[in-house]
């Protein structure tokens, strides 16, 4: 018999190499490891210490499945090559009998006891199984997130991480406990439970727009709120007139004498019961806020005053109320004045749809003076009517969402905003997501400037605590945690900066067909701007008669004059498309719509503006042609010459210009003359290009009035494909 080696006696004894490496140590012998030799007394040794005390059936029985199980270690051991041999080098270290060792080692020996006489116990590579308790059951599914780690998954499964490990191991997948984990290897896993995985998924909590239509539909435990009220008008109709005096007659216990009211809403207190109003009034400053996703109106009270009646802004107002779907409720008012005619004004506002009830209508008209106070409780009367009609209701008991009324930055206390609780309850240490920002609720006062710790449905509060000043209109969320607010909050400033978000949401005669298509709208949202009322009616009416596949035209505002902010605040706020005939839009209208992706389309002809409407509809939309600028030419000498009119002599600064270019004559940074070139030159020669740096002579077909420092600008149409 020659030298043996460690695994060779250990697989002739039917044990693991662990136990026979443990073994060898525990009795002096020294070994390393499985492949360490014995001399043949050391081998004698160690067979006479692992003799079996008897042999019965049972034993026997027990020694088979030893066996096997020793040769599953086997070659679980070959396999991990190092991995393993790791946990039997420490072994070996623990083991080399000192008096520090002395517990583990009394340990280990009744382990090897048992083991000598054959009972059957599990071989084990981590001394902790052995104490473990009762494994609880595994649950009948593993619910689980893709980048779940071994740590996570134990957990659910009952099991240790390290079990899972080895689990993992087992399947050929190599992972330590804190990998994260992907789909598939988390179903593997489960399988081999033998139990079910399903993937649960993770709400997308930046995008709080979806959280605050899920928590305004939480109707669990609905409880009555106060209407909010927004006050639309004219020009000096009273708009100011009848809040100041709401202000100043109805607010609650008195305040409104001392303190002056710091906040842009204000609740007050009729026949018990609440209202709140919006201090901005103007359809501006409401359709701005709808713009930004914000529908925080339940009524408009419109003003109109008697003596004047329907003035431009009062239709305005009224298709603004009407796209917002908010009902109306009309205050003639002023009626104290000599002059006034409030039976004309309600003749004039039936034309717009708003009927009396009287005359079998149901629009609540009342007549008013606002300076004066006349009926005004009676106007109240009414909105509380039109509550009760609207059953308007809020769950004060879930987490506080709303909208931002206002919000500034104010050098002492940071970010404040003004918001209006629309669900649930707010508290102060809330962890917020206001637009783009995100904090913990420091401080809420309310309009009077007295600090509440609650804020319910309806009422407006001023907070502090935010990261940074929220725009008007913004949406608000109260979160479970700071962490997630603030990683929310993060996310949607990252992404507002990209302005990813606006963009997507507008329509535009372009995407008209697709968004078409993806959404149920049967309806395409127009906004007519035109020089005379006669073409106003004419494309209106022409608009409203195209009909593509069931889809339709919906005029939701038209009216004389250039295209103004308001009407792109509607637009954006209602996904409409702006049409102007034979006007054009304002410069700040014209920048707001660039930020705001609104569609303006200029025409001057009405078939044209419907067949573009017409075809958009159908998806067939031809390509836009755009200048694309291609070079400068800088004006800088000039010849006369009686055949050609004026020889431009200059010089490329930038680009190039080529001899079909088409050329904008620019003179105090102003386009003057739009056309094309007549000819191009180089010295005497007709060229087809000519670069930047290089001098060049040209003409410009019939056009002659050109001066020194002029600069001609060269560009080419380029279609823009249909999105
Ligand atoms: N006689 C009379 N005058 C009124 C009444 N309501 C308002 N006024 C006057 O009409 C003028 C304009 O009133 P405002 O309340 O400022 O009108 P507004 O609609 O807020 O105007 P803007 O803020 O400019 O849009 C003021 O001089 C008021 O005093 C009323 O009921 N009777």
């Amino acid at each position: 018999m020659g030298k043996k080696r460690i695994y060779e006696l250990a697989k002739e004894l039917h044990i693991t190499n662990k136990k026979l490496v443990d073994t060898a140590n525990q009795n002096g012998l020294h070994v390393k490891n499985h492949m360490s030799t014995l001399s043949q007394q050391e081998e004698n040794k160690l067979r006479n210490v692992l003799k079996p005390k008897s042999h019965n059936n049972a034993t026997h029985q027990s020694s088979n499945n030893h066996h096997k199980n020793s040769e599953n270690n086997n070659n679980r051991n070959n396999n991990n090559g190092g991995r393993f041999g790791g946990s039997l080098k420490r072994n070996n270290h623990h083991n080399h009998g000192n008096g520090n060792n002395r517990r583990y080692g009394k340990k280990r020996r009744r382990r090897f006891n048992k083991y000598a006489t054959n009972q059957r116990i599990k071989p084990s590579h981590n001394h902790k199984q052995t104490t473990r308790r009762k494994e609880r059951p595994l649950p009948k599914t593993l619910v689980y997130e893709v980048g779940m780690n071994c740590q996570d998954l134990g957990k659910i499964l009952h099991r240790s991480p390290s079990e899972l490990v080895k689990k993992l191991f087992m399947l050929g997948i190599m992972a330590n406990q804190n990998k994260s984990l992907d789909k598939d290897t988390i179903e593997l896993l489960a399988a081999s439970y033998n139990i079910n995985a399903k993937e649960k998924k993770h709400e997308d909590l930046s995008d709080i727009d979806k959280i605050f239509q899920k928590e305004e539909k939480n109707t669990k435990y609905e409880e009555p709120r106060a209407p909010v009220v927004t006050i639309m008008g004219h020009v000096d109709h009273g708009k100011t007139t009848l809040l100041d005096h709401l202000r100043h007659s109805h607010i609650t216990s008195g305040e409104a004498g001392g303190i002056t009211q710091a906040i842009g809403a204000y609740q007050l207190k009729h026949n018990g019961k609440m209202i709140t109003f919006l201090d901005t009034p103007g359809h501006a400053a409401f359709t701005e806020m709808r713009a930004r996703g914000a529908d925080i109106t339940d009524i408009t009270i419109l003003v109109v005053a008697a003596d004047d009646g329907v003035m431009p802004q009062t239709v305005e107002a009224i298709d603004h109320a009407k796209a917002a779907k908010t009902p109306i409720v009309v205050a003639i008012n002023k009626i104290d004045k000599e002059g006034a005619n409030p039976q004309h004004v309600a003749q004039q506002l039936t034309q717009y749809g708003l009927i009396p009830e009287d005359w079998g209508g149901n629009t609540m008209f009342v007549n008013i003076s606002a300076k004066v106070g006349t009926n005004v409780d009676k106007l109240l009367d009414m909105v509380i009517l039109q509550a009760e009609v609207m059953e308007l209701k809020a769950n004060p008991k879930q987490h506080a969402a709303g909208s931002v009324i206002e919000a500034r930055l104010d050098r002492g206390q940071g970010p404040v905003a003004t918001v209006l609780i629309q669900q649930g309850t707010m508290h102060v240490g809330d962890p917020i997501v206001v637009g783009d920002t995100y904090g913990r609720v420091r401080t809420m006062h309310d309009e009077f400037r007295h600090a509440v710790k609650t804020a319910k449905p309806s009422t407006p509060v001023e907070i502090t605590g935010l990261n940074d000043v929220p725009e008007a209109g913004d949406r608000f969320v109260v979160f479970d945690d700071e962490k997630s607010a603030r990683s929310v909050g993060e996310k949607r400033a990252e992404e507002s900066q990209m302005e990813e978000r606006k963009k997507t949401n507008t329509v535009t005669l372009d995407n008209l067909f697709d968004s078409l298509k993806e959404s149920e709208k049967k309806e395409v949202d127009i906004i007519i701007k035109a020089d005379v009322q006669g073409s106003v009616e004419a494309l209106a009416s022409s608009l409203k008669k195209i009909e593509v596949k069931g889809v339709k035209v919906n005029i939701i505002h038209s009216a004389v004059g250039a295209i103004s902010e308001s009407d792109v605040a509607l637009a954006e706020a209602s996904h409409a498309i702006i049409i102007g005939f034979n006007v054009t839009p304002t410069p700040s209208a014209r920048s707001q719509a660039k930020n705001s992706n609104v569609d303006i389309r200029l025409h001057r002809i009405i078939y044209d503006a419907i067949n573009e409407v017409k075809s958009a509809m159908k998806g067939k939309l031809a390509p836009v042609y755009k200048p694309e600028i291609t070079g400068d030419v800088e004006v800088r000498q000039l010849y006369k010459a009686s055949k050609v009119g004026t020889i431009a002599g200059g010089m490329v600064t930038n680009g190039y210009i080529k001899s079909d270019s088409k050329i904008h004559l620019i003179r105090d940074n102003k386009i003057i003359y739009d056309g094309e070139l007549a000819s191009l030159k180089r010295y005497k020669d007709d060229v087809n290009e000519v670069k930047q740096g290089y001098e060049l002579g040209l003409t410009i077909q019939d056009y002659n009035d050109i001066k020194v420092g002029d600069v001609i600008e060269a560009y080419v149409m380029k279609a823009v494909p249909v999105k």
